[in-house]
């Protein structure tokens, strides 16, 4: 199987003036087409921190990040962005859905970054994925009139509207009770399987990381036996 994403030897440490934190340590992971792997671990452990690392929202202060055979912290902002838009989705516990704009419309934003799409193509493409994941009686609905449940399968849909290699999850059903929590996580893997997408999640949840692949558990910065 090929490496989708190959990160290696990866430190990070945060510098607060006099303090400074390393809250990675040495840390190897390679993700190939279309596993799902959960990551688990205490609170603090670095989980977040390193999801933000793999995505290329923040660069590692050692260590070495490839997407798709492309060096990531030897790029520019524009590039990573670039990169983002291209391969990766991001789901987070928190939406991160803009208010003011429709389902219909937070959905088609990352397809509307692309030049070659049209709005007519991008308004399309983000209809059928809605309607994939259950939402076509809420298409024109803001996020504040949608249950939390709901606004957790439009955040799923905007990160798969591009069809990417890769979603970098981040607790995606952290804040909803155990029924909608099982029944969201049903619809991405169902979804990431069907589109050959892999999945790399954060989860508090040890009976959600079960129904992964794989399972990590990072403590303090480095990993550890699941
Ligand atoms: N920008 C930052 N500057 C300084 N320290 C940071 C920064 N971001 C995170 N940290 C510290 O890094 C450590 C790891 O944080 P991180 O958010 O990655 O943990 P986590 O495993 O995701 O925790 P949680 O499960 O609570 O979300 C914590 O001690 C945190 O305080």
């Amino acid at each position: 199987m090929s490496a989708i994403l190959k990160a290696t030897n990866i430190n990070k440490i945060y510098d607060e003036g006099a303090v400074s934190t390393q809250v990675l340590t040495g840390l190897d992971l390679t993700v190939t087409a279309g596993e799902r792997i959960a990551i688990v671990g205490t609170s603090g452990s670095g989980k977040s921190t390193l999801l933000h690392l793999l995505g290329g929202l923040d660069t590692p202060t050692s260590g070495e990040v490839w997407l798709h055979g492309q060096l990531l912290n030897s790029m520019n902002e524009t590039e990573r962005g670039a990169m983002r838009n291209k391969h990766l989705g991001f789901i987070y516990q928190f939406h991160h859905l803009l208010a003011e704009f429709t389902a219909i419309e937070n959905v088609a934003m990352p397809l509307l970054m692309r030049p070659e799409v049209s709005t007519a193509e991008a308004r399309q493409q983000a209809i059928d994925i809605l309607n994939s994941v259950g939402l076509e009686h809420r298409l024109a609905h803001r996020p504040g009139e949608l249950s939390g449940g709901e606004r957790q399968r439009v955040a799923i849909a905007r990160a798969l509207v591009t069809k990417p290699s890769l979603i970098l999850a981040d607790e995606p059903t952290g804040n909803l009770d155990y029924d909608n929590a099982q029944s969201v996580f049903g619809l991405l893997s169902e979804l990431q399987s069907t589109m050959q997408t892999a999945l790399l999640m954060v989860t508090h949840d040890r009976n959600l990381a079960a129904l992964a692949d794989r399972q990590l558990l990072l403590r303090n910065g480095h990993w550890e036996n699941y």
